[in-house]
């Protein structure tokens, strides 16, 4: 005999109900079966609420149980053909009126008590049976209806009555000799006492039946019928990979099932797993889903890992004093305190140092628990023994389950390290010794991040997900959309990253998009971007609390550049090509330096010096190493190089530099260029990368440049660029009377650094340098003599995305 239970969505309709008499047709032309069914969908809500609605004086139950029959009555006309229809209205009537006759009675007494909501809940389960029995008559197949009251007997608490298991099986026998059908229906959730009163079995209780049902007719199996495909390895909603679980032992389901996953009822585990009886979830709208099966054995298919749960409206109680070490009974008279009171606890940890205990209750009853346990312990906490209870809510736990973690080392490493990483703080946390579950008490703020987190750690092979939001779309930013859009598939495939810029922002709009952004279509997006700035930009990115989240600053904005701080503080990367950030003040770069270390999260700034050249990552890597830098000697304007590369006199200066600017090689203001300011800000940022404290007033500035072309506007300092072309003329004269070159360089030895334009004469390592490139060279105690050299192309938007774009790769495997 097989034992199937079909939920309120799949007796939901008409349709549904059809569904189900397929699905079961099918079954029993194998073998007998008991079918155990809900209410129809939302019925237990209404007649709870026409219970409610009559307790306190409001005439409109009436309307609500004339719903009621409606319903009820509409799916006897669509599933009993007309000529057989008439006994089953006037049943489904007759209950109906003893519904409105029960309200009738609370209206009057203006209250209800639990044994009468029981009672007036239980018809809804009674009534949907009834009406299953008589549309599988009407298809011919023979049906008997069993009253469940009848036949599971329980104590006499009513809401959460407890089952006699004895009697129970008992009864179970004596209607099985005397079944001639090979289809049963009964009603589930509902049961009675020893004098026959109703009782029921707790929300959700239909389960429940089935599973007693199962292990009292001692089922080849117990089918859970529903509205999802078997057990999921998280909640769907939250995360949108979750998939179906396909096998499951007893032990993890019920893991599982009491830490949130819906799909099963908690006490249905037990009576079924006594006799191995196989449980399977299965989907009423896709029966050909394979489900989930929970057996006896824990099913290996190399993950240790089997589901993430999750339990909201946390709060966390601690019991705090240097009088509770080394004492005995604190512990037991705390949770003493709050049984007292009907309060269960959901977790418990305690520190060897026993100085705290901590445990998990349900919000709603954190004021309860506080001034019970406060009473308790008033004699210790007036002698300052023991502190007043410290109640923090908002929380809640997000859990692994699996049988075979206890064997796999390195589990909980990984779980926590991946919150971790992400800026998931963890309040508390809870193994047993089973190690069948590992708990993590976090912000609530933060369950469908470190859900999705976790997730993507124990289950996806398939890919990590990466959040951009990326600040700046001109020259540089615009570049690196299309070469994320051209390598988006690639590394999907390739690395299994998935890459999606989910926010974009200029200085008067943004645009966010969780789904990600078309990066095909972006510009004609931003126009329907929200106003905003760089604080609601990122306030807002603060506040979506994404995981593996980047942000990118390809602006030359110092706001910009003064936002990093609260993103670091939330365990989001930075990723700059913005200079500002790095060549302010000592302080603020090092705090900067210290918030990405304090926040276990990645600040980049490679593009700040040679564009996409790797000089930064190369000096660490020489610095990590044990290397000792020596000297810099660089050329690190691609600008100035350019501009010296071109200019003969045979043009205008100032035509020079404007063809830098068009080809994307300048500052967007390119003042900071010619003045040689970029270049100090770039031989300081390696002298701080090295470890010196250097600040840009002790950098010397050897300028080429008239002071006079830096006052007014751009355009002022083209014209008056114009006006001092004999002295850039000059210059070029000067070196090439001497057969050199003209090259803006910096240097950095011993702590002192300084930048200007030097006449560089063939042989010299500086002399063969064309077009925009940039060149570095580090000598070092391994690299005494012949210097370690870097040189390449120093300026220029696609460049220097691509070096943006792999520090973010570097940033997304931090
Ligand atoms: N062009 C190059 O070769 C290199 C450039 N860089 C750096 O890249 C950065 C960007 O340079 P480009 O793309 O050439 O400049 P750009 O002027 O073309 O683009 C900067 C964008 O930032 C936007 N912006 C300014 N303030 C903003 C704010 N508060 N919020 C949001 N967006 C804002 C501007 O509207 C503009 O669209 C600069 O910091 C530059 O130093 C670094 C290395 C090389
Ligand atoms: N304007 C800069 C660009 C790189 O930082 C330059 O010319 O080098």
């Amino acid at each position: 005999m097989q034992v199937l239970k079909f939920g309120g969505t799949s007796v939901g309709t008409a349709e549904a109900i059809l569904r189900v008499i397929d699905i079961v047709s099918e079954k029993i032309s194998k073998e007998p079966v008991i079918i155990v069914v809900s209410a129809f969908g939302g019925t237990t809500d209404a007649l709870l609420q026409c219970g409610s609605l009559a307790a306190g004086g409001n005439e409109l139950y009436k309307e609500h149980v004339g719903h009621i029959t409606t319903r009820h009555l509409d799916a006897v006309r669509q599933l009993i053909p007309v000529q057989q229809q008439s006994s089953m209205l006037s049943a489904v009537k007759k209950l109906c009126n003893e519904v409105e006759d029960l309200c009738n009675g609370i209206f009057l007494l203006g209250e209800t008590t639990a044994r009468t909501k029981d009672k007036l809940v239980s018809y809804g389960e009674l009534i949907s049976s009834l009406v299953i029995t008589a549309a599988f008559q009407a298809k011919s197949v023979p049906a008997t209806w069993w009253d469940s009251r009848k036949l599971i007997r329980t104590n006499g608490e009513f809401g959460n009555a407890t089952v006699d298991f004895a009697l129970t099986n008992e009864q179970f026998s004596l209607e099985l000799q005397s079944l001639s059908t090979p289809l049963v229906v009964m009603p589930g959730f509902i049961a009675s006492d020893t004098e026959g009163i109703t009782t029921t079995l707790g929300r959700g209780g239909s389960d429940y039946t089935a599973a007693i049902a199962a292990a009292a007719v001692k089922a080849s199996s117990l089918e859970i019928w529903t509205d999802v495909s078997g057990m999921m390895t998280a909640d769907p909603r939250w995360v949108l990979n979750a998939r179906v679980i396909p096998a499951i032992s007893y032990q993890e389901a019920m893991e599982l099932s009491h830490f949130g996953a819906k799909v099963i009822y908690p006490p249905t585990i037990q009576p079924v797993m006594n006799l191995h009886i196989p449980v399977w979830i299965k989907n009423t709208f896709a029966p050909g889903d394979a489900g989930t099966v929970i057996q006896n054995e824990s099913y290996r298919n190399g993950n240790p890992v089997r589901g993430i749960s999750s339990i909201s409206n946390l709060a966390l109680l601690s019991l705090e004093g240097s009088g509770m070490v080394g004492v005995p009974g604190f512990s037991r008279r705390l949770f003493e305190a709050l049984a007292a009171h009907q309060i269960n606890v959901i977790l418990i940890t305690q520190g060897s140092s026993e100085h705290s205990i901590c445990v998990g209750v349900d919000a709603t009853a954190a004021d309860k628990a506080k001034m019970a346990v406060d009473a308790a312990f008033a004699p210790e906490i007036s002698l300052r023994k023991v502190e007043p209870l410290i109640v923090e809510k908002d929380l809640s736990i997000v859990a692994l389950v699996g049988e075979q973690m206890k064997s796999h080392p390195g589990i909980s490493g990984k779980m926590f390290g991946s919150l971790g990483r992400n800026g998931v703080n963890v309040r508390a946390i809870a193994q047993g010794s089973s190690e069948r579950n590992i708990s993590a008490v976090i912000a609530t703020r933060d369950v469908r991040k470190a859900i999705n987190l976790l997730h993507e750690e124990f289950f996806e092979k398939t890919y990590k997900q990466i959040n951009l939001f990326i600040t700046g779309v001109g020259n540089v930013g615009g570049r690196l959309l299309q070469q994320l859009a051209q390598q988006q598939q690639f590394l999907l495939q390739h690395m299994r990253l998935q890459l999606r810029v989910v926010g974009l922002a200029n200085s008067k709009r943004y645009l966010i998009n969780e789904e990600g952004i078309d990066l095909l279509s972006w510009k004609a997006a931003m126009d329907h971007g929200v106003e905003g700035n760089i604080t609601s930009f990122t306030d807002d990115i603060i506040q979506r609390n994404l995981r593996n989240t980047v942000f990118v600053d390809v602006t030359a904005s110092e706001e910009v550049a003064r936002a990093y701080p609260k993103l670091l503080e939330k365990s989001i990367a930075v990723v700059a090509c913005n200079k500002i950030a790095c060549s302010s003040p000592y302080s603020y770069y090092r705090e900067l330096k210290n918030k990405s270390h304090e926040f276990n999260t990645s600040f980049l700034f490679e593009t700040n010096v040679g564009a996409g050249l790797p000089v930064i990552g190369t000096l660490n890597d020489l610095l990590k190493s044990g290397d000792r830098i020596h000297s810099i000697e660089a050329v690190l304007s691609g600008t100035l190089n350019f501009v010296f590369n071109n200019y003969d006199g045979s043009r205008p200066f100032a035509e020079v530099v404007r063809q830098a600017q068009d080809e994307g090689y300048t500052e967007p203001d390119p003042r900071l260029d010619l003045s040689g300011v970029d270049v100090m800000r770039k031989i300081m940022i390696l002298a701080r990368e090295t470890g010196e404290h250097l600040e840009m007033e002790s950098i010397s500035n050897n300028s080429f440049l008239p002071a006079s072309c830096m006052n007014g506007s751009v355009d002022d300092f083209y014209n008056e660029m114009l006006k001092q072309e004999a002295h850039f003329r000059s210059i070029f004269d000067a070196a090439a009377a001497n057969g050199c070159k003209l090259k803006f360089v910096a240097t950095y030895n011993e702590g002192k650094a300084s930048v200007g334009l030097q006449q560089i004469a063939p042989g010299h390592d500086l002399y063969h340098l064309y077009g925009k490139d940039n060149i570095v060279l580090f000598k070092t105690d391994r690299y005494p003599l012949q210097p370690l050299v870097i040189k390449g192309a120093g300026a220029g938007a696609d460049v220097t995305a691509s070096g943006v774009f792999a520090d973010i790769l570097r940033a997304t495997l931090n």
